[in-house]
């Protein structure tokens, strides 16, 4: 039976050393509790590591580690304390968190963490491969793993492997500052999905491979030789009815089943019952705005001091990253920050700040999220921020009101919080005051939208919407598949080829024969091309045409030599064998003049395009403009010439990063079957790359050979990944003939 493999840095529980035993506890943060009802319910298993170094880990525990793992159908990966260092202190949390988050001075650029990194996401990659066997899907997790993808799919082309990015995918102007961003960029894109919790994520991403990979993006799909990648959002919701009934729970507690927080929190309530808490809970992150919310604080209590022992700030911060540099500054940040403000607001029986620096178990969690008025979530950036869902999710009679920061991918999902900008101290301290004074029927109003839409997309929910696309993209591939030349197909084709009387074979050449070049000129046919063409159009009974958009004076030079039929700029001329060139009829060319200085308005605003001039048409390519503008700059221009060039029986074609305008009379459609005229093929092939090759595809006989070149939306039979692939099958066609 297959299985989803779960991979991510930390399994979703900690196993730590107490006097030489082992104890397990939770994993803190949104990724591991988030994941582990999914993990819990299903057929899965998940690697990651344990939470000890190898050289915390005495000996004689190594199998009960194992051991500890496995009962939770959990694989402990182990790794150094050089690995955790170059790996998890390095590399994912010195460079990649930060720079995701848009912090660039706190990014370093470290060659040995970058060494280590790669190390390590193959050590977990490896792992993977132990446990894969064929049908499983595999589901990566996050910016710790972003080579992963990569390494198992060099392992194993066919596996089936998503990837999750759990933060935010920064805009290709900050994610170009990376040195290694090729390498990351192709990692992750060994998966078949690509999840993110936001749009705004996922645009991000896109555009950063079709700029620095340039890889084409139609939508959310990228289309490599030989794959097609989807990207999607998919925002992580929570397990919602857990904490829900912990809520219900916690308020049936009699006296004495209340915990040691929540008598605390109790009393407090009792002495001043008319103060509200305001609440917030994170890892004590610098992306998570803490300092800045002390500061928000602090300016309201200055400007609003009738608030003063009105309200309590209590504030849940977790240890985390703590042997990162910026983490320690951070925690005497605050540390100073907190005993400042206490020290200014105080009273005999009030303090406005009570701050714990720990984790907290669960139940505690619930005290906290049940007994507050107001959560107040200020992250600077956030992937999602599941605290934000939690706090709803327990507040069971539906009172409460939370704020948060737009920063938060959340946010999108969370509109009828208050929403703030966390740099704008004024709008905080007014959504406190708005809080405080919100009518109880306004704060029901609100979270009882917010609960339902929480309870709907639950985290359940998310991971089956994802694994369920995950499985579409498989299913794609398999439809792909089915017509792609494998061996067997390709002996077919040859069978026929073998038997047949009379062959004709069209050959697009541009990213058919020949890869495309930054400039057309440069994509000259090589000796190889030459000889084979030569060979194959010397065989009996075989006409070879090459069908092209080109002009007919650089194809007429490239291919002098060689007596093969010609048809260049789509059908504009044709050059029989061993003839002149001819031209068809219905063509001219006295709009050129009219149509010229238009386009060249469009290469004046738009950087790397340029206009090719061909005896009957004009060609603009934007190849080597910004991929983004270059599409929105070809869409204008077919419509501005689509208007000035109505009734002059011209049209335009739009090619692989070209338009062309030209007669609409000429397309490879009709010229390929002019050649059929008067003759009997009983083998025809054509084979091509773009849009415009589909004109054949479609308008030649219906059994003829039609062959796509590259995994894009076609009316071609079959499709071949690349040009090397296309060259395979001329050779054996001309080994044959
Ligand atoms: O494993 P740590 O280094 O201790 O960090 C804890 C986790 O922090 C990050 O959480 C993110 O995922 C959440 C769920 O998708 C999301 O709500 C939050 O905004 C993110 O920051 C990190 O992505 C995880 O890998 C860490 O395990
Ligand atoms: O003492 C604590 C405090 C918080 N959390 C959990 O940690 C997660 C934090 O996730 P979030 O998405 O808010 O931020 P992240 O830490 O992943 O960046 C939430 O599920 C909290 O319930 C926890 O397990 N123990
Ligand atoms: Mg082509």
């Amino acid at each position: 039976m297959s299985k989803t493999i779960i991979i991510s840095n930390r399994l979703p529980l900690q196993i730590n050393l107490e006097d030489n035993n082992l104890e397990v506890t939770p994993s803190v943060g949104g990724l591991a509790t988030g994941l582990k009802s999914f993990h819990k319910d299903g057929d899965s298993i998940w690697i990651g590591w344990s939470g000890l170094t190898e050289e915390e880990i005495p000996e004689n525990l190594l199998e009960d580690v194992k051991e500890k793992a496995r009962k939770e159908d959990c694989v402990a990966v182990n790794l150094s304390e050089e690995e955790i260092e170059g790996f998890y202190y390095g590399f994912s949390n010195r460079t990649i968190w930060p720079l995701f988050h848009y912090f660039m001075e706190y990014t370093e650029a470290d060659k040995d963490h970058w060494e280590i990194y790669k190390s390590v996401n193959k050590k977990y990659a490896e792992e993977v491969l132990k446990h894969y066997k064929e049908g499983d899907h595999i589901w990566v997790h996050d910016y710790q793993l972003l080579l992963v993808p990569n390494m198992i799919r060099e392992q194993q082309p066919e596996a089936i492997i998503g990837f999750f990015n759990h933060i935010p995918f920064p805009s290709y102007e900050v994610f170009r500052t990376l040195p290694w961003r090729d390498e990351v960029l192709k990692g992750v894109l060994g998966a078949d999905l690509i999840g993110f919790h936001t749009y705004d994520y996922e645009r991000h991403f896109l555009s950063s491979v079709s700029r620095i990979l340039r890889h084409q993006v139609n939508f959310n799909e990228i289309t490599l030789p030989e794959r097609i990648v989807k990207v999607d959002s998919f925002p992580m919701g929570i397990d919602y009815n857990k904490f829900e009934d912990a809520a219900l729970n916690h308020f049936k507690n009699t006296a004495e089943q209340r915990t040691e927080l929540q008598r605390r929190l109790d009393h407090h309530s009792n002495e001043t019952p008319e103060a509200k808490l305001i609440l917030s809970i994170d890892r004590l992150d610098y992306t998570k705005g803490i300092a800045n919310r002390i500061r928000a604080f602090e300016y309201f209590l200055d400007r609003h001091p009738e608030f003063i022992e009105k309200v309590r700030l209590v504030m849940l911060a977790v240890p985390s990253r703590s042997n990162v540099p910026q983490y320690q500054r951070l925690k005497r940040e605050i540390d100073e920050l907190v005993g400042r403000i206490n020290g200014k607001f105080s009273t005999v029986s009030w303090t406005p700040i009570w701050y714990f620096y720990r984790s907290m178990p669960f139940e505690n969690l619930i005290d906290l999220y049940t007994s507050c008025d107001i959560a107040l979530l200020t992250p600077i950036r956030d992937g999602m921020n599941l605290v934000a869902k939690e706090f709803i999710a327990t507040r069971v009679n539906q009172t409460g009101v939370l704020i948060l920061s737009e920063m938060a991918g959340a946010a999108h999902e969370m509109n009828e919080a208050l929403i703030i900008n966390p740099n704008n101290f004024e709008q905080i301290s007014e959504a406190l005051i708005q809080a405080i004074e919100m009518p109880e029927e306004e704060q029901k109003q609100r979270n009882k939208i917010l609960q339902k839409r929480l309870k709907r997309y639950s985290v359940e929910k998310w991971a089956n919407d994802f694994m369920k696309a995950l499985d579409e993209t498989s299913q794609d591939r398999d439809a792909f598949k089915a017509r792609r030349i494998s061996s067997k197909v390709s002996d077919e084709i040859l069978e026929k080829f073998k038997n047949a009387k009379n062959r004709i074979l069209f050959l697009d050449y541009d990213g058919t024969l020949v890869n495309f070049t930054d400039k057309p000129e440069k994509a000259k046919p090589d000796q190889e091309l030459i000889d084979l063409v030569h060979k194959l159009n010397q065989s009996e009974n075989t006409d070879v045409v090459l069908i092209s958009g080109r002009d007919k004076d650089t194809l007429g030079s490239w291919w002098q030599q060689i007596p093969v039929e010609l048809i260049s700029e789509h059908g504009v001329w044709m050059r029989q064998k061993n003839s002149e060139w001819e031209l068809s009829e219905n063509v001219n060319n006295d709009w050129m003049s009219a149509v010229r200085p238009v386009i060249e308005t469009f290469v004046d605003r738009t950087p790397g395009t340029f206009i090719e001039d061909k005896n009957y048409s004009l060609a603009w390519h934007y190849r080597k403009a910004d991929p983004e503008l270059g599409e929105i700059r070809a869409n204008e221009l077919s419509n501005v010439l689509k208007e000035l060039i109505s009734n002059r029986g011209l049209s335009v074609l739009e090619g692989n990063k070209v338009l062309e305008i030209k007669s609409s009379g000429v397309n490879k459609g009709k010229a390929s079957n002019k050649k059929l005229v008067g003759k009997d093929y009983d083998f025809i092939f054509a084979i091509g790359d773009d849009w415009t090759d589909e004109y054949m595809f479609e308008e030649l006989p219906e059994d003829s050979f039609t062959v796509k070149v590259g995994m894009k939306k076609t009316s071609a039979r079959y499709y071949v990944e690349d040009t090397l692939k296309v060259r395979d099958i001329l050779k054996k066609f001309a080994e044959i003939s």
